[in-house]
């Protein structure tokens, strides 16, 4: 069984090591949402395979870290795509949680799905 929730911070950042003239170079925000995946069996007792609030527990200190900041600033991320900050959360909670995937979505349209190791 799988369980997710959904976060959501609000960042600005550049990628410092796009081409020159591309538009993600200068300065701009994103609406950022996180989903937090994590796996594993199913409690008989509870019915539930963890409380949903473990997964909010746990991610609180990154929101903290990250919500209305400049990310570029965030030691580990220099340069801010989604995929490095899809790593970047993995590292942070895989101690703590079963994950099994870490969704980052940057915009309505575009988002990384990071499922660990690669
Ligand atoms: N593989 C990646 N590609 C891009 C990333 C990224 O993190 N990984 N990031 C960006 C920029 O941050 C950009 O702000 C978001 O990308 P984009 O989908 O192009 O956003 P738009 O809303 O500007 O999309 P349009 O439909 O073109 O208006 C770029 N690429
Ligand atoms: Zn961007």
């Amino acid at each position: 069984m799988e369980i997710f929730r959904e976060f959501t911070f609000e960042a600005a950042h550049r990628l410092p090591n796009v081409a020159t003239g591309h538009k993600c170079a200068r300065l701009h925000g994103h609406s950022y949402r996180v989903e937090v995946h994590v796996s594993g069996d199913v409690d008989p007792a509870t019915g539930w395979l963890m409380d949903f609030a473990e997964i909010k527990v746990a991610f609180k200190p990154i929101q903290d870290q990250l919500d209305h900041y400049y990310l570029n600033e965030v030691p580990g991320l220099e340069n801010p795509t989604s995929e490095v900050l899809a790593r970047w959360i993995w590292d942070r909670l895989t101690h703590q949680l079963p994950l099994s995937a870490i969704v980052v979505r940057e915009t309505c349209t575009s988002g990384c799905i990071y499922r660990g190791d690669a």
